[in-house]
């Protein structure tokens, strides 16, 4: 497979990927047609917040099955194109929160005590101690906007220094500000009114964006801004106003709505505006945390295993995934078959477990299940975009889950119904992963789920089998295994064959063609392309 990495990242990313035996080319600062020519053929794509990951960008890389975000903001990437395209969005939250906190309470340091200014003037030959008199900032109050991960870390650090905390963030409880020691403000303004000094720890969202400007800073009064979250949230000329000429005594900013930055960015020429380029995750340690895991979430994409930080596809804790492992393939298979004999259209899609696997957070099954349903129809779809296919084409999706099971250990049954009609196929899993189709409309049967299979449905009347059987061999196709069902004597019947090669149409009429015979339906459970070439 084939990485292509367009942000810098520790090398010890690169090489997890290359010891897989992947190829990883790297392209650091391609934009415009030099990105979407290098993406063509990659199958995954590493960025950090240098690339901007677009629809346009989605549309070159046909082969794409993952975006890693070697970091935490995903600002930068239109995930829902993402999701359209099928492809994974994943990022790696854990490791560079450290780095970013610490970079934080530097930051708030360097501006409370104006240390870039005082070290420019004295590199400038000049002992301006008489100049410089900072903030001390124990028993000041910090205002933390956005308490998640690292806003969290802040608070231990300053709070452990000394600082009393007062947070705004409408989606984490007052039980987890109680425990950082944290007062939680009912909304932004209360949080603003009561800090001395404010950090920003939000995403940038379309929420976010500019939720600071000129109104929110002159409620602030005359303390300090930090913002190592995203430019974009602050309204950047009115905070280089509010610096310049009051009420606020400084800022430090790490982040710009626009990077690389605009020389010309109000910010950069007020004097106690301190600015660093985008630095809070880059510590080596942070930078390998994030490369790693990154590189760690490409080649579960790879192998078809859940992504654990994937922010558009179902993802599962790792110690279930042995156990629901077999029946990914086996849902998607049960669709697949499903699909393939209802030949009308679908309106709804159940998935129901029993028994063990109904124990289990099963959004990858029914995922994959969807996939194997909507496979057939021809549609480009995998487990990342079958939930949201289902949804715009109007499909009703119901998952149900009873933990006992009459026959079998675990059983998932897939129907597709419209109001006409329904068929529904039960798959479980032998020990040691070896699927069978075990019940089809509620006809008993025990059949391998692999290749080419007819099913057919006939009288139960002496003859029809063999019937099948020559007819099948007469058109030179050899059948592999075959299972018979019936309801009641001489009722109806219905048979599963495994075939060698896939028959040609006109073997089907032939059988068909028999009076005896209700229905036949060829089922592919190889790909489309696959099986053209076979045919
Ligand atoms: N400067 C740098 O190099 C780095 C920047 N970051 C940035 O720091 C920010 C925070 O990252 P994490 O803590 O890991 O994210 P997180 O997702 O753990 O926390 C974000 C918090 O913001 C809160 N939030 C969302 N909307 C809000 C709103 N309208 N008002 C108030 N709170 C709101 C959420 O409830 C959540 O608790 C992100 O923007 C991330 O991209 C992270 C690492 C390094
Ligand atoms: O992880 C984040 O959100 C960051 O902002 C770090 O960005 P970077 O990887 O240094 O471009």
């Amino acid at each position: 497979m084939k990485v292509l990495v367009t942000d810098p990242i520790a090398d010890a990313g690169i090489q997890r990927l290359r010891a897989a035996g992947h190829d990883v080319e790297t392209a650091y600062d391609v934009e415009g047609e030099a990105l979407l020519d290098a993406v063509a053929d990659a199958n995954a794509l590493i960025v950090r917040s240098g690339t901007e990951v677009t629809d346009e960008v989605l549309d070159a890389a046909t082969d794409l099955v993952i975006v890693g975000r070697a970091g935490i903001g995903v600002d930068n990437i239109d995930i829902d194109a993402a999701t359209e395209h099928g492809v994974i969005v994943a990022n790696a939250p854990e490791g560079n929160v450290r780095a970013a906190a610490e970079h934080t309470v530097a930051m708030t340091f360097a501006t409370a005590r104006s240390i870039p200014q005082a070290h420019d003037r004295l590199r400038g030959g000049e002992w301006a101690k008489g100049e410089f008199l900072g903030t001390e900032l124990n028993g000041k109050t910090l205002g933390i906007v956005g308490l998640g991960r690292v806003g969290q870390e802040v608070a231990k650090r300053l709070g452990g220094l000394g600082m009393n905390l007062v947070a705004f963030d409408p989606y984490i409880s007052e039980e987890r500000a109680d425990q950082l020691g944290a007062d939680l403000a009912d909304d932004l303004e209360g949080c603003l009114d009561q800090a001395d000094l404010i950090t920003i720890h939000t995403p940038l969202t379309p929420e976010t964006e500019n939720m600071i400007g000129a109104d929110e800073l002159a409620t602030l009064g005359g303390g300090y801004v930090v913002n190592c979250a995203r430019g974009g949230i602050i309204d950047e000329p009115a905070l280089a106003e509010a610096v310049e000429d009051g009420p606020l005594k400084g800022a430090a900013i790490d982040v710009f709505a626009e990077e690389p930055v605009d020389p010309d960015n109000p910010l950069l020429d007020v004097d106690d505006v301190i600015v660093t380029p985008h630095l809070g995750a880059s510590t080596e340690a942070a930078q390998e945390n994030v490369a790693t895991a990154t590189a760690d979430q490409v080649l579960a994409a790879f192998r078809g295993e859940p992504v654990m930080n994937a922010l558009n596809a179902p993802s599962m804790d790792e110690s279930a995934f042995p156990r629901v492992r077999p029946y990914i393939d086996l849902a998607e298979t049960a669709g697949k078959i499903a699909v393939q004999l209802f030949d009308d259209r679908v309106e709804e899609v159940e998935i129901s477990y029993e028994g063990d696997i109904a124990e289990e957070e099963l959004d990858l099954v029914t995922a994959s299940a969807l996939k194997g349903c909507f496979e057939p129809l021809e549609w480009q779809v995998n487990a990342v975009n079958a939930p949201r296919i289902a949804d715009e084409r109007g499909i009703d999706v119901t998952e149900t889950k009873s933990r006992s099971s009459e026959d079998f250990q675990s059983l998932v049954t897939v129907t597709v119904r419209n109001s006409d009609d329904e068929v529904s196929v039960c798959g479980t899993q032998f020990a040691g992963e070896d699927p069978r189709i075990v019940r089809i409309d509620g006809y008993r049967v025990d059949a391998i789920p692999h290749g080419h299979m007819l099913v057919a449905r006939n009288d139960d009347v002496p003859g029809v089998i063999g019937f099948i059987g020559s007819t099948l061999g007469d058109h030179d196709v050899n059948i592999a295994a075959m299972f018979n069902a019936r309801e009641t004597i001489g009722g109806e019947a219905l048979s599963v064959y495994n075939l060698d090669d896939p028959p040609s149409d006109e073997v089907l009429s032939a059988i068909l063609d028999d009076e005896r015979l209700i229905d036949v339906s060829y089922i592919s459970l190889n790909g489309a392309a696959e099986d053209d070439e076979q045919r």
